[in-house]
């Protein structure tokens, strides 16, 4: 069953853009441009792309704040911008940048709030906020006033009040954004028993580690259309995709030599090697330990941008 459906679908902004000292022109932006695509039931959909190619205003759009200029929108078998309140019982929001907590109250009472509002029948309240508690490990911060929560807190207490309603779709806009490590991992293992459970989650994120942990299927957008749709695997082998091994050796040393790599810069002592994304790390960990100096080493992910960007040198290199 299709729970998301978008059916040609655009949106366009007039900005008043400065062309010279005294003229200002009005120009339309297209946001999403003729975008079309459908989101299973339980499924877990990475949506990615570079900044400004359109996916705030899909989000937008699907959580009923935008009106499509064009095309046809369904979530949960509602029109959003039209059936608002009917909308609002059947996904839940989260954007890492905002919280929708309330700032000078108690975790507990933002979430009595929620329960209010959506009308949760108190036994599935305190059953969906006891698994909140226990999963996300909120229990000593329940009295705590939003105020005085770290990022990494208030980030898994905008999730449990996002949940507490037992949403079928949730959209998820940069979760771990500013996040320190292991409050990544505890986000993600929460949002992997989510949809396991049945919840359809849709998520916006500049970090490749969220899409590879949690996505079975990666949308790219850019200008507005889709431009990739298919598994992470395949969206690497698209773009080529590298990882960097980067190297501290205990000197300046020539640069490291080894098959299937290659040395893209030198500061010193540190080297950093790009090597296929799809490569293990673990043999070339194994072999600068076995061959070189080595003092300290980390592997740094491929950053959305750049995949994009090899995606679009290839194409073009294809023809
Ligand atoms: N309210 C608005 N008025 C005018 N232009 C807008 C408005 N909202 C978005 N845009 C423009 O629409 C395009 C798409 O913006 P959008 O915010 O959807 O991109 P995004 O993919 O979410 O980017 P980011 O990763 O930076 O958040 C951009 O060119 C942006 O400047």
């Amino acid at each position: 069953m299709e729970l998301i459906e978008l059916d040609h679908v655009s949106r366009t902004f007039t900005v008043r853009a400065k062309t010279g000292r005294w003229r200002r022109e009005r120009r339309t932006v297209r946001a999403v441009d003729d975008l079309s695509f459908t989101v299973a039931a339980g499924e877990c959909v990475g949506y990615i792309g570079p900044n400004g190619a359109g996916k705030s205003t899909t989000i937008k759009m699907l959580t009923g704040i935008l009106v499509p200029s064009g095309g046809r929108l369904r979530v949960a078998g509602v029109d959003p911008a039209r059936e608002r309140t009917a909308l609002a019982r059947r996904i839940g929001v989260v954007f890492g940048q905002r919280t929708t907590l309330w700032w000078d109250l108690p975790l507990r009472d933002s979430y009595e709030l929620a329960r209010r509002l959506y009308r949760i029948p108190p036994a599935r309240y305190a059953a969906n906020l006891a698994r909140c508690v226990e999963l996300l490990h909120l229990g000593d911060l329940l009295d705590t006033p939003v105020r005085q929560l770290s990022l990494g807190q208030r980030m898994r207490g905008d999730l449990a009040a996002a949940l507490l309603h037992d949403p079928r779709v949730l959209y998820l806009d940069e979760p771990t954004i500013g996040l320190d490590v292991l409050s990544k991992a505890r986000v993600r293992e929460f949002l992997r028993e989510v949809n396991t459970a049945g919840t359809t989650v849709l998520l916006t994120t500049h970090d490749l580690t969220d899409i590879e942990q949690l996505c079975g299927r990666v949308m790219v957008i850019d200008h507005g259309r889709v431009v990739y749709d298919g598994d992470l695997p395949g969206l690497h082998a698209a773009g080529r995709s590298e990882r960097t091994l980067v190297v501290d050796l205990l000197r300046e040393h020539p640069p490291i030599d080894l098959p299937g790599t290659r040395v893209v810069k030198v500061a010193g002592a540190r080297q950093w090697l790009a090597f296929p994304a799809e490569d293990s790390a673990a043999p070339l960990v194994a072999a600068v330990a076995q061959r070189y100096p080595l003092v300290d080493l980390s592997v740094r992910e491929p950053v959305i941008e750049d995949v994009i960007a090899r995606m679009y040198a290839r194409e073009v290199a294809i023809g």
